[in-house]
């Protein structure tokens, strides 16, 4: 039995993501019986958190064994100041076997935790985070009780329809329990209506989940990030000295590990099309010590300033060919080396002006579209309709097209997402694959999650190039507060998709 309800979709994009996990191609590979257990499985396992949480290790700075250790040193702390969140869970970090800069920290949990009668209701998005080892911050709370103090202690419930009014002192709506905890400020100072309150309102001592609370913890040196994101930074491979595009880049996740991988040697152009967001991404690039790191706010679909046929006719006889780009290895001259270095020395020299950019103008480029984000975890209700999350699919499309443009003759292109859907991924790549005959499906390294799903056609060599993290292939959702096997770090993960491609 699970301890959350299954996450509450609007009917038709229930019926919508049915018919795309019972497909008829699924159907051939598994059966029935097995794609209906894996959809409920999907349903189910999307309203709770992964069984790890995943921190990048910004080696750019200190070895990852360096950052392990002080990590624990800082958990160590927070479990002496907090003393009853240390109840027999001692924080664990384990190295990932396969992936250099990853530190995982079991989730302890679902935990017997005793409902109290002084409720505070959050935001579906706090309660979420608080289910990933936050606490809860001031502006996330709902309502609270009348005479609610700093010092009270209180059960925090999570608004699951968003239907709570700010400031209530009471909520009869649908919530979920997330745990018990202290209120840091009176009710007062947290409805304050002459200043917007900031910091933390409860401070979480016991959550139904076990994690860390990463606030502030050694903000050079870590990164929260969600294991498949960690991924695609791998996967892109960026080397010293190239100039990469990150197309959709805020927070700048990706576009701060990519940095790190390259040794804050090159260029990362990052560019997001929301301008309050390209602040965060130059906070994050400062905080971790990267100055690669160029962010603007532009609209990648029209990054591209001018345009080249990207289906030429090929004609007769051969031509003088493209010579060897990014992903290949045979140097057209002096060593591999050597030619890093003159690629560093001439982004250093003539670093690129800002969008829009000539075609053929990167070494990478890695397009993390913007998506329905029905992989996320733990989500517990989504409101939108089936036109919503079928809009993105002719978005990701104009961004594929300036991405290809973009990118040099032997680049390498990445798209990744963070949703479940064939018209967001497996659709998108077999419309790539025909409508730019420059393109090859490549393998990937390191390839942790699973192939991809059939129903848009692509043949098994092609799904098996893919790597798709689906979650609900093993959820197994069992009351524990005994640290998940290690090997369950590459399954439990969010639901998310990656693809890469080379341009001929
Ligand atoms: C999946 S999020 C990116 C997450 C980011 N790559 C990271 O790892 O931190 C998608 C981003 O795309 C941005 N976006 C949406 N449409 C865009 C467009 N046309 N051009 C540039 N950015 C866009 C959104 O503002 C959002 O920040």
């Amino acid at each position: 039995m699970s301890v959350f309800p299954s996450i509450s979709l609007q009917p038709e994009v229930t019926e919508y993501l049915q018919r795309v996990f019972l497909n008829t191609e699924v159907l051939a590979a598994v059966g029935r019986q097995e794609a209906g257990d894996r959809f409920h499985r999907l349903l189910a396992c999307l309203s709770h958190p992964p069984s790890y949480t995943c921190v990048r290790a910004n080696t750019h700075v200190a070895s990852v064994e360096e950052i392990r250790r002080k990590l624990g040193e800082e958990l160590r702390k927070q479990q002496h100041v907090c003393s009853s969140s240390a109840e027999g869970v001692a924080h664990q970090i384990l190295l990932h076997p396969r992936i250099p800069d990853v530190l995982l920290l079991p989730v302890h949990g679902p935990r017997p935790v005793k409902q109290l009668s002084s409720e505070v209701v959050v935001g579906a998005q706090c309660g979420s985070a608080v289910l990933r080892g936050a606490h809860v911050f001031a502006p996330g709370i709902l309502s609270c009780p009348k005479n609610m103090k700093a010092g009270d202690v209180v059960s925090v419930f999570s608004d699951l329809e968003g239907k709570c009014t700010r400031g209530a002192t009471s909520f009869q709506g649908k919530t979920v329990f997330v745990g018990n905890g202290v209120a840091d400020l009176d009710r007062s100072s947290i409805f304050n209506k002459e200043q917007t309150v900031k910091g933390v309102g409860v401070r979480m001592l016991e959550p139904l989940y076990q994690s860390p609370s990463f606030d502030g913890v050694l903000p050079g040196l870590t990164f929260l990030q969600n294991l498949p994101s960690v991924v695609v930074g791998h996967v892109l491979g960026p080397r010293p000295g190239e100039r990469i595009l990150d197309m959709c880049a805020a927070p700048g996740g990706k576009t701060c590990h990519i940095a790190a991988l390259m040794g804050d040697q090159g260029e990362v152009v990052a560019l997001d099309k929301i301008k309050n967001k390209i602040h965060r991404i130059s906070q994050n690039a400062q905080m971790l010590h990267l100055r690669s790191i160029k962010a603007y706010c532009f609209n990648s679909s029209q990054a591209v300033s001018g345009h080249i046929d990207l289906n030429p006719d090929p004609g007769p006889g051969p031509g003088p060919g493209p010579g060897p780009g990014p992903g290949t290895d045979s140097p057209v001259f002096g060593t591999t080396d050597q030619q890093m270095h003159i690629k560093h020395l001439c982004s250093c020299l003539f670093p690129i002006p800002g969008p829009p950019f000539p075609p053929e103008s990167f070494d990478r480029v890695l397009l993390d579209a913007p998506c329905s984000g029905l992989g996320q975890r733990p989500h517990m209700a989504c409101t939108w309709s089936l036109k919503e999350i079928c809009s993105y699919q002719p978005l990701q499309r104009k961004l594929f097209h300036a991405a290809v443009q973009l990118l040099k003759k032997g680049g390498v292109l990445v798209y990744s997402t963070c949703t479940v859907t064939l018209a967001e991924n497996e659709e998108q790549v077999a419309w790539a694959l025909s409508t730019f005959p420059c393109l090859t499906l490549q393998p990937q390294e390191p390839h942790i999650g699973g192939e991809g799903m059939p129903g848009a056609g692509l043949p098994l060599e092609q799904l098996r190039l893919l790597q798709r993290f689906s979650p609900e292939l093993t959820w197994d959702q069992a009351e524990t507060t005994e640290a998940p096997p290690c090997c369950r770090a590459d399954e439990d993960t969010i639901g998310f998709f990656i693809a890469k491609f080379q341009k001929k």
